[in-house]
């Protein structure tokens, strides 16, 4: 078995804020912030080696702050090494400080003025313009120089963030590198894996400069990067001797007859995700249709809100998932709420979001008037309807936290950085690039795959973030090609890597 508490360790995500706290523990520990810049400058050019011929010519673009600082170890140990090296600095030597002005009485090539015209025939150039310090949106000459740069088809070596990146948001400021690949230190930050961070950054590589992972109890951190380290320890694993029963009961609540398809998706989902049993409950008139295609799901049939909420009084049906194909409105927002009066978990998606946009408060009532997980699965056009006032933040994770304590649910927001939040602020956010999933359905399978793990007892923020990874990983090894019918088809695959992956730590 992997050691949980270390894995989840190496998952966690500072925000640049936070980084500065780590630095300065460290420094308070004992180590001198010129040792961490050396360290991390010693990383960069190690990187510099890998991507460029020995011997080959390197452009060092160099910011005023420590990240120049980073830039200029950097831009020593190559020359050091054997490699011509040219350094250009924003702004002039003697205004470099602290650190930084060390690393700068060390170097002794020359120092070109940084300007949009300089020449940038180089093998490789390295950016260590502006890192966590990014205070303002690049502008004029120096953004001019960006472009230029990623003009110019020549790799480039981001030092902590490709500058222009924010590193809480991943949002461009001003103008941003496009590096072909990031070296950053001691851990990750969110701009590397939020979008559009992510598509600048390139291979990122986290290097160790020495500060010690004892300095991370007092950072309080609840955001990482979501993998399975994260939640393996807690995947639901069938007993030996177990049977149907013991892996919890999913129901779906189907739309109506001209609308069942995305509710067979979820349902099928379910059974994927490894619940017991999954059935759909269906009025009447939805039931033929159902009936022509369903075979290892059952159907119940219930006759308005009142009977959704007879069948869920049923407390071994533990789970439930409600809005795929189940139509905007009053009727929706009915049967939502017997939903939320039963014990089971209940997977709130797509209709049965949008449904409460005028009277969201009646929806977070509900849900704070019982205590079994609720989630919510919206993506950035229901989640503006929802939560108005949180859609244009800037930073997704901030706004998912936000929206997860105000409705007391585990709230996905969805898209290719996929951020999933606890109401008690615990967040992670999806790396994992999985453009097929963009494709009518998917989401219908995600909810049956949410519920399928919730039905199994898996803990609600674990189930959220296991499912959006194994989706993700479904549709990655499905491929091109992919519908949404495909990525239950491919569970299979997935459960058993990482039931290989349980086995050999
Ligand atoms: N000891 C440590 O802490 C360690 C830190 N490390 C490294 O330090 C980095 C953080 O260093 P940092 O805090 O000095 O910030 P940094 O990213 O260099 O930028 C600040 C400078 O940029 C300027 N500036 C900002 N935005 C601008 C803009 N748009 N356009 C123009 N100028 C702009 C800003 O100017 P000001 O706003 O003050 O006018 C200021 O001069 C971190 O990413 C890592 O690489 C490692 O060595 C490990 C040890
Ligand atoms: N470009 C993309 N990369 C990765 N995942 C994506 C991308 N586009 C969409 N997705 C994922 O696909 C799913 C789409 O869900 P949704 O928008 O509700 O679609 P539908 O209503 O058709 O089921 C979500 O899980 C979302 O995160
Ligand atoms: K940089």
């Amino acid at each position: 078995m992997c050691d949980h508490f270390s894995a989840r360790e190496a998952l966690l995500l500072l925000t640049p804020e936070q980084m500065g706290r780590a630095d300065r523990a460290a420094m308070e520990a004992g180590i001198s912030g010129s040792l961490l810049m050396e360290n991390a400058g010693t990383a960069v050019a190690m990187r510099a080696q890998e991507i460029c011929p020995h011997g080959g010519h390197v452009l060092v673009l160099a910011g005023p702050g420590n990240n120049g600082g980073d830039g200029l170890v950097a831009a020593r140990l190559l020359a050091e090494r054997g490699y011509r090296v040219r350094l250009a600095l924003l702004g002039s030597r003697e205004k470099l400080s602290g650190d930084a002005a060390i690393a700068a009485s060390r170097w002794q090539g020359g120092l070109e003025k940084l300007s949009a015209g300089i020449d940038l025939s180089a093998d490789l150039i390295v950016d260590a313009l502006f890192g966590a310090g990014l205070g303002r949106p690049i502008e004029g000459e120096v953004a001019a120089l960006v472009e230029a740069v990623n003009a110019c088809q020549r790799p480039v070596l981001a030092v902590d963030l490709p500058s222009g990146i924010d590193g809480r948001t991943g949002c461009v400021r001003g103008a941003a590198f496009k590096a072909a690949k990031t070296v950053t230190f001691f851990r990750e930050k969110p701009g590397h894996i939020l979008l559009p961070g992510r598509l600048h950054c390139g291979e990122i590589h986290v290097a160790d400069i020495g500060i010690p992972d004892a300095v991370l109890p007092d950072l309080s951190l609840k955001l990482w990067r979501n993998h399975p380290g994260l939640w393996h320890d807690v995947l639901p694993v069938p007993d030996v001797e177990g049977h149907k029963y013991a892996r919890g009961h999913t129901v779906v609540v189907s739309g109506p007859a001209h609308a069942t398809g995305a509710a067979r998706l979820a349902a099928r989902a379910a059974l994927r995700a490894g619940a017991g049993l999954v059935s759909m409950a269906a009025e009447e008139d939805a039931i033929p249709a159902l009936a022509a295609h369903l075979t290892a799901v059952m159907i119940k049939k219930v006759d308005g809100a009142q009977g959704l909420a007879g069948l869920l009084s049923d407390a071994r049906l533990n789970a439930v998932v409600i809005g795929p194909g189940a139509g905007v409105g009053q009727a929706t927002c009915e049967r939502v709420a017997a939903c939320l009066q039963s014990e089971a978990a209940v997977v709130l998606d797509a209709d049965a979001v949008t449904s409460f946009k005028d009277q969201p408060a009646r929806l977070f009532d509900a849900i704070e008037a019982r205590s079994a997980p609720v989630f919510m699965t919206p993506h950035e056009g229901e989640f503006s309807r929802l939560f108005p006032d949180l859609a244009e933040h800037a930073d997704k994770v901030e706004k998912t936290r936000k929206a997860a304590e105000r409705a007391g649910a585990v709230v996905l927001l969805k898209g290719a950085d996929t951020v999933v939040a606890a109401p008690d602020g615990r967040a992670a956010i999806s790396a994992r690039d999985a453009p097929w999933l963009a494709t009518a359905g998917t989401g219908d399978v995600l909810a049956g795959m949410i519920a399928g793990l919730a039905a199994q007892r898996m803990p609600a923020f674990d189930a959220a973030c296991a499912a959006v990874w194994m989706h993700a990983d479904a549709a990655r090894r499905f491929g091109p090609g992919l519908i949404s019918e495909d990525l239950p088809e491919m569970l299979p695959a997935v459960w058993s890597q990482l039931a290989a992956e349980r086995c050999a730590d």
